[in-house]
């Protein structure tokens, strides 16, 4: 025999019944006020009337503990149950909601009430009447009937869930409103399924007991209260999503003139569920849309996820570009992910990076925002992490001004061939990490040959960067509400990370620029991109926070990179030992061998101008680029691309695509030579890895130039070789390291003078 077969036992679930009734009654609700229609009206009143009725059974299966007559008892219950009504009736002032406003203000008033009813006289301690019941229990030997009941609040819950979501259009704001509907349909629809579920629970495992009374008492109240509170939430609904610059019209009032009417006064607005339309900016924007491509919008496609969490467990941990370039052989050159409801589209062709982030970045041009390195860290003043808007505008003028053009970087060449020789004689003495260009440069500062500390701050500043913008290196950047842990809780190690990369910034930004502060001051400030800025100008104080900023931008974004691509030279060269003499034969010819090179020489070095070319594109310096962020909807060869979207550009893929370079893993300076490949050279690779659009690298010119000549004069000096040891050959480590900034992993590599007589002149710092 089940449970649910069973006769009923009168035990100390008789308990549960009592909370059942106490619940019920917690959930009475009352009439107020409206301004509504008489149907609405009407609802209500009805609602209202089988609920009181509800409510006095209730009451009267609670009181027939006591030894009085049922009819009696029944009369007693209804009145009481009516009285109560009446009572919160005359306690409301709320003219336009129902019911449950009070409820909330007053639920254990109302329990005291439901037990006043039976406490007139001390019969109260008798049992028989519950005794009684186990010999009827009629519903909880009926199993079947109560899975009846239950089935149609969940396929209800379930198949508005459903549509509602189909119904989604692809407008921002009527999603936003179809996702609010679907929340409170959830939120009401739930709360009746997991009573009526308990209940059927209950009967089946405990059927001979009362347990199940305690849900099926409260059921009733909460359909009741589920009208009430939609009823009452229309209101709110509507209110969310109003804003005083858009206009709303009503469904119902399309289908009957068929022609919108359009409401700006809330008097005028119709009693009808309505649908916010999106207006204005939105409609002038979608309208570019067709219906045709609106009828299949979809984010491109790609891995299939996981319900609410999506694909975050197919991010990768690491070399995010690899696991990028595989999901673009599978679903092609535009596919999609979405992390916990961020969707981020990643592009593996540069055609479709040019497309999108080229032609349309003027949508396209938004940062994310990055909570562990913008906002806890501090990075998010750099220009690459700024919002696109006037500041993100206020920098990129600096920036142009002076170095936005392989002209405007003509005077820093003196600074750069001389770093540049510096850089040799570090090499030649003990191999040094480079940085020292970009210090004159932004802040006129000559760093010291050795253990710099402004040049040391920096490459230790922008490693944390690039730690901490990482794709899926920090879980707060999935769940921003981490940033709110205190310190002292457990898991909040990457706050105190924080704080102390935090301090490194705070340094790498201030020091310097205090520094050129106090030369300007007394009047012994050298040119560079910072004293340019401050001298001859009074400025406010956010002027000179954006020129703060700026200077770091300017020195954080150069240093880096400019330092990986250099090692990324040595690395080759010490791999590809014919590409390195071919240059120098090429070196010699033009420049002799009596002096170093210098920018002048740049136009008669072709060979040398393509090695620098295949040097950006062999190692990809910054392989999965920052990712841009979308302003605006968009439609893309068919893909629907929604606002704040993620945009990643996988430049690894780009520069070692075999549609666009041949045998790309080897380094051939020569694919760049028109001589060589029957007048057709493949792209030039800076093209590419500098990124897009109005987010394109404001340093391009820069890295170019200083890459040019440490190559150039490197390979004029040097013979860079594979170390031998013991007459073996050590062969170099290739590898690339995890992060935004890539650099060759640490290799080992044999680095001589080409002659006793260039050591002397690089020492000397002249012309050999
Ligand atoms: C090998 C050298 C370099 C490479 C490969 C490189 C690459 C990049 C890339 C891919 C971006 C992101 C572009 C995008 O979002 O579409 C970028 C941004 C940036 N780079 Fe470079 N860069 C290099 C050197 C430099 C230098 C020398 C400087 C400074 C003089 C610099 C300053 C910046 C800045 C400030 C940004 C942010 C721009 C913005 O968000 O508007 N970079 N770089």
């Amino acid at each position: 025999m089940s449970a649910a077969e069973q006769p009923l036992k009168v035990d100390n679930t008789l308990g549960a019944a009592f909370i059942g009734v106490i619940c019920a009654a917690i959930l009475y609700g009352e009439l107020t006020h409206s301004k509504d229609v008489w149907y609405i009206k009407g609802l209500v009143a009805l609602v209202w009337i089988f609920d009181t009725i509800h409510q006095s059974l209730i009451c009267h299966t609670g009181s027939v503990r006591f030894n009085v007559s049922s009819l009696k008892r029944l009369t007693a219950d209804a009145g009481a149950s009516l009285f109560l009504c009446y009572h919160k009736f005359q306690q409301s002032d709320n003219v336009n909601s129902y019911g449950l406003e009070h409820h909330r203000r007053s639920p254990f008033q109302r329990s005291c009430w439901i037990s006043s009813p039976g406490l007139p006289d001390n019969e109260s301690l008798e049992m028989p009447a519950w005794l009684s019941l186990s010999s009827v229990a009629p519903l909880h030997s009926q199993p079947k009937l109560n899975i009846l009941a239950v089935l149609p609040d969940v396929l209800i819950a379930a198949s508005l869930f459903y549509f509602l979501h189909r119904s989604r259009t692809g407008f921002k704001k009527s999603d936003t409103m179809i996702t609010r509907l679907i929340v409170f349909t959830v939120s009401t629809g739930v709360f009746t399924s997991i009573c009526a579920i308990a209940s059927l629970v209950s009967i089946l495992a405990w059927g001979n007991t009362l347990i199940y009374v305690a849900f099926y008492f409260s059921l009733g109240k909460l359909y009741s209260n589920s009208i009430l509170a939609t009823l009452n939430a229309r209101i709110t609904i509507r209110g969310l999503g109003e804003d005083s610059d858009e206009l709303s019209f009503s469904l119902q009032t399309v289908t009957k003139s068929c022609q919108p009417t359009f409401n700006t006064s809330a008097i005028l607005r119709p009693t009808n569920i309505s649908i916010k339309i999106d207006t204005t900016q939105e409609l002038t924007r979608d309208h570019n849309i067709s219906d045709l491509e609106r009828s299949s919008l979809s984010l491109p496609p790609g891995p299939a996820g996981l319900p609410l969490v999506g694909n975050i467990l197919d991010m990768p941990c690491s070399k995010e570009w690899l696991t990028f370039a595989r999901w673009g052989e599978e679903y092609g050159d535009i596919c999609s992910v979405t992390v916990l409801g961020q969707p981020i589209v990643i592009i593996n062709s540069a055609r479709v990076a040019t497309d999108l982030l080229d032609k349309k970045s003027a949508i396209y041009s938004d940062r994310p925002t990055l909570q562990m390195a913008g906002e806890l860290v501090g990075w998010k003043n750099t220009l690459v992490l700024l919002p696109y808007g006037d500041r993100f505008r206020r920098y990129r003028r600096f920036f142009h001004k002076l170095i936005g053009s392989a002209a405007a970087m003509k005077q820093f060449n003196p600074i750069e061939e001389a770093e540049a020789l510096r850089f040799l004689r570090r090499v030649l003495i003990a191999s040094r990490a480079v940085g020292a260009t970009v210090l004159r440069i932004t802040y006129g500062y000559e760093a010291q040959e050795f253990k710099d500390p402004f040049v040391q701050l920096a490459d230790q500043a922008t490693e944390q960067f690039s730690l901490a913008t990482a794709p899926g290196g920090f879980l707060v950047d999935l769940i921003p509400a981490l940033r709110h842990l205190p310190l002292w809780f457990p898991g909040a190690g990457f706050r105190h990370k924080a704080l102390a990369w935090g301090s490194t910034l705070c340094d790498m930004v201030s020091r310097p620029f205090d520094h050129v502060k106090q030369q300007l001051a007394a009047g012994t400030a050298q040119a560079s991109f910072t004293s340019a800025l401050l001298s001859g100008k009074v400025l406010n104080q956010q002027e000179e926070l954006d020129i703060r900023w700026s200077a770091a931008s300017l020195y954080s974004g150069a240093s880096d990179t400019t330092v990986s691509a250099i090692y990324s030279f040595f690395l080759a060269m010490t791999l590809y030992p014919e590409v390195a003499r071919r240059a120098r034969s090429e070196l010699d010819e033009v420049i002799g061998s009596d002096r170093l090179p210098t920018f002048d020489d740049r136009e008669s070095l072709p060979y040398m101008n393509a090695l620098v070319k295949e040097v950006f594109r062999w190692y990809t310096v910054v392989p999965a680029a920052v990712p841009h962020c979308s302003t605006q909807d968009d439609v893309h060869e068919g893909y629907f691309i929604p606002k704040g979207t993620l945009v990643i550009p996988n430049i690894w893929k780009f520069t070692h695509d075999p549609r666009a370079y041949s045998r790309p893993d080897e380094f051939r300076p020569e694919r760049f030579l028109a001589s060589e490949n029957e007048g057709v050279v493949e792209q030039d690779p800076r093209s590419l890895c500098f990124g897009f659009g109005r987010r394109v690298c404001p340093g391009v010119h820069f890295a170019d130039a200083s890459v040019f000549i440490v190559c150039a004069m490197s390979l004029a000096a040097l013979d860079i070789d594979k170390l031998v040891v013991d007459g073996v050959v050590v062969e170099p480590v290739h590898e690339y390291s995890t992060g935004t900034i890539s650099r060759p992993k640490p290799f080992k590599c044999s680095i001589k003078p080409r002659s006793p007589r260039v050591v002397s002149v690089v020492e000397a710092g002249s012309a050999i």
